[in-house]
């Protein structure tokens, strides 16, 4: 694999500016802990969440949306069934979906759910090095929902799933490195108050489905996505004085995030 090349500010500025004038219509099939954040953030970048999680339901809307995201943090045998339908659904409409394996590698369920979908076409899968790690290894590791592992630890991995399952591979951390399982390109800046408050990386899942929806270079777009929640974390955290005020700072600069900013 190549060396990592950093994702140039323009580029970034170029996806946000598409994602923000197309304002996808993302399919969220997300845990109970992050619906409303996740929604949120999709809102602050213009799109449109919407959480439809019944199978027949789902299965209807993932042909209607523009992406569909799949994470599994709070499955149960029911709502993978409700997963399996809509992907299967995105799939037949030519759909792109996005995998966010949230721990996986231990627990049986959704660690078999996990590589059942990684045979499915995932257009892009995101996750911290631990799950990356997991999922590539087909092995358990990690003790939960956060990293054990740096996200330098995983290319390897990453590079290994993006070649099994033909996805666009995310694996954040300090810094994040997005693979086709040949280019590589690494995303800085984020900060530690990401890390302490939940579902930064559920939503950054739910902005890289939106993101792989977009035309053209889709291997630029997920680290477009990636790079636009590293820097909104960046400049929240100059005002924050906490995890609770962090949220909110976050959000507006979502909202605010411009060229100036990202180059
Ligand atoms: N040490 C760090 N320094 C700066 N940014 C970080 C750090 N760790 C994670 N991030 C950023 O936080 C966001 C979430 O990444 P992380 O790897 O923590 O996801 P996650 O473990 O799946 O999170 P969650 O499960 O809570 O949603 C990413 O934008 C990432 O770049
Ligand atoms: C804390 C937690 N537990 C299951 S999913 C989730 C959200 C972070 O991944
Ligand atoms: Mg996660």
């Amino acid at each position: 694999m190549q060396q990592p090349t950093v994702i140039s500010g323009d580029l970034v500025a170029e996806s946000l500016d598409l994602f923000r004038q197309r304002a996808p219509l993302v399919h969220c099939m997300t845990n109970d802990v992050v619906q409303t954040f996740t929604a949120n953030v999709l809102l602050a970048l213009n799109a449109s969440p919407a959480m439809v999680i019944d199978s027949e339901e789902a299965a209807q809307f993932s042909a209607l949306a523009d992406a569909l995201l799949i994470n599994v943090g709070t499955l149960t045998g029911e709502r993978a069934l409700a997963m399996r339908a809509a992907v299967d659904a995105a799939n037949q409409a030519a759909k792109p979906w996005t995998l966010d394996p949230v721990a996986v590698g231990g627990l049986k369920l959704r660690s078999e759910f996990c590589q059942q979908l990684l045979t499915l076409h995932p257009a892009a899968i995101r996750g911290n090095a631990s799950e990356i790690i997991a999922l590539a290894q087909q092995a358990g590791s990690g003790r939960g929902v956060d990293s054990l592992h740096e996200s330098g630890a995983a290319l390897q991995a990453a590079q290994q799933l993006a070649q099994r399952s033909g996805a666009i591979v995310a694996v954040t951390g300090e810094t994040d490195y997005v693979t086709d399982g040949d280019r590589l390109l690494a995303v800085n800046g984020g900060a530690k108050l990401m890390t302490r408050v939940v579902g930064t990386g559920c939503a950054l899942s739910a902005v890289v489905a939106g993101f792989a929806a977009l035309p053209g270079d889709r291997l630029l777009h997920v680290a477009s996505a990636c790079r636009v929640m590293a820097c909104a974390g960046e400049r929240a955290t100059r005002q924050a004085s906490g995890p609770g005020s962090f949220v909110a700072g976050f959000l507006d600069e979502l909202w605010m995030l411009n060229a100036e900013a990202l180059i």
